[in-house]
This record gives structure tokens, sequence and C-alpha cells, in this order.
């Protein structure tokens, strides 16, 4: 399979840290597609991969191309052997997607709007429409999810409960989005920086760049 790909990104992050947890390293192969020469956007692109025009996106080796982390997540998980990452039975699995769902919502996407509307973002020559104010709002958004989730973290060990799964991947990608812009986790959230500490010290999230190098 290859994985259409930017090694720093932060939503390429989230299916690079699921590979290593899932131990399927050994069956994917990198392409780089470069984001700041707007290779994604391209009409190719578009109509071959991925019509959103976003990475990662993952091909499989009939050709079929998975687009969006969520997706790309849930199709490794069910690879080999039973699920480890979306949830073994229902009640397990409707946390992890709530909870994965809202921190893509209120932490990583709003981080990324941030990103690309009030900062230069991706260079002008991508960044075709860009509203400061709207950016500035998801800054404002993804500060409040953090202090959201830091108070998740301090009633449980893991976003969507007891045990590590996609949930907390989603969050980690908001996370390494936030530390990309100097956005920093405010003063008072010690269960989340706590958390995010031991996530770190994961091998699948302090190698994720490096797996691609290998
Ligand atoms: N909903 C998509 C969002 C993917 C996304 O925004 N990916 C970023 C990659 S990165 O910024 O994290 O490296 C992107 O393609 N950004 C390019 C753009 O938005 O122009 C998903 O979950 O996969």
């Amino acid at each position: 399979m290859i994985v259409h790909d930017w090694p720093a990104g932060p939503y390429p992050a989230r299916v690079r840290i699921a590979l290593a947890e899932l131990g399927l390293r050994e069956r994917v192969r990198f392409e780089t597609v470069d984001l700041y020469k707007g290779e994604h956007k391209r009409e190719a692109f578009r109509a071959q991969k991925n019509f959103s025009g976003t990475l990662p996106v993952l091909e499989l080796e009939d050709g079929t191309c998975i687009a969006e982390c969520t997706a790309i997540t849930e199709y490794l998980d069910h690879l080999e052997g039973a699920p480890r990452l979306t949830g073994a039975n229902p009640r397990q699995r409707g946390l992890i997607h709530m909870m994965s769902k809202r921190a893509e919502l209120e932490v990583l996407d709003a981080v990324s709007v941030y990103f690309h509307h009030a900062t230069p973002g991706l260079g002008p020559t991508v960044e075709l429409y860009q509203n400061p104010e709207w950016g500035l709002r998801q800054r404002d958004r993804a500060l409040r999810g953090i202090r959201y989730f830091d108070g998740v973290l301090r009633a449980q060990p893991h976003v969507a409960g007891e045990a590590f799964s996609m949930a907390d991947i989603t969050l980690a990608g908001g996370l390494i989005f936030a530390g990309l812009v100097q956005l920093e986790i405010p003063e008072g959230c010690d269960a989340l920086a706590a958390w995010w500490d031991r996530l770190q010290q994961r091998p699948s999230v302090a190698n994720r760049v490096a797996l691609s190098e290998a």
C-alpha cells in the first residue's frame, strides 16, 4: 500500500502513529506530496487520489484510494485480527468515534483553520483565500477544546476512557499542530500536559516522522 504523505504533517501523523501501533509499517511505502508547492490541489491529484485535495491518502494495491484519517485508521485497524484502536464492542466504538470527532472538531481542525487563515500557512500560492478573523476565532476554539480535554483527562487516563485508542491519536494530531504554530497548552491544563508527556513516550508517537525513513 502507498501512503500519500507529508512527513511532518499533523494529519499524516495520525496515520503514521496508527500504522506503528498496529505493526503495519512494513505493509506501506510513503510518497511525499509537496504541500508548499500545492501538489495536493492539482487537478490530477484531486481526480485520481482525493477529491478534497488533502493528505494523507492510503492507496491500496488495487488502486482504491482511502482519504480521511478516521477512515484510514478504521481500515488499518481491521486488517489483521481484532480492532485495537477503534473499539472492540458497540459501546467502545461509539465513545471512541465521538471523542475522536470531538478532538478533530474542537482542537485539530480548529488549529488547522488558524494555521491556514491567520498565519502565512502554506504560502500565497496555496492559501488563495484567508480570513484572519475567522482564523483567530478558531484558535480560541482550539484553546477552549484543549481546556475541555484537560477536564476529560483529569477523570480518565485516555481520551475515550481507560484504554489508548484512535481518539488519543486524533488529539495528539491536534497538539502536534498546536506545537507547529506555537500555540502553547494553557496554564493549568496539567492533566492534558501529563497525558501528552506520556503519549510522547510511545515509540509510535516519538518516531512518527522517522517511520518513513526506515
Ligand atoms: N479531514 C482530513 C483533513 C486532512 C488535512 O487537512 N491534511 C493536511 C495535511 S497536514 O497539514 O496535516 O500536513 C492538508 O492536506 N493540508 C493541506 C491544505 O489544507 O491545503 C483528514 O482527516 O484526513
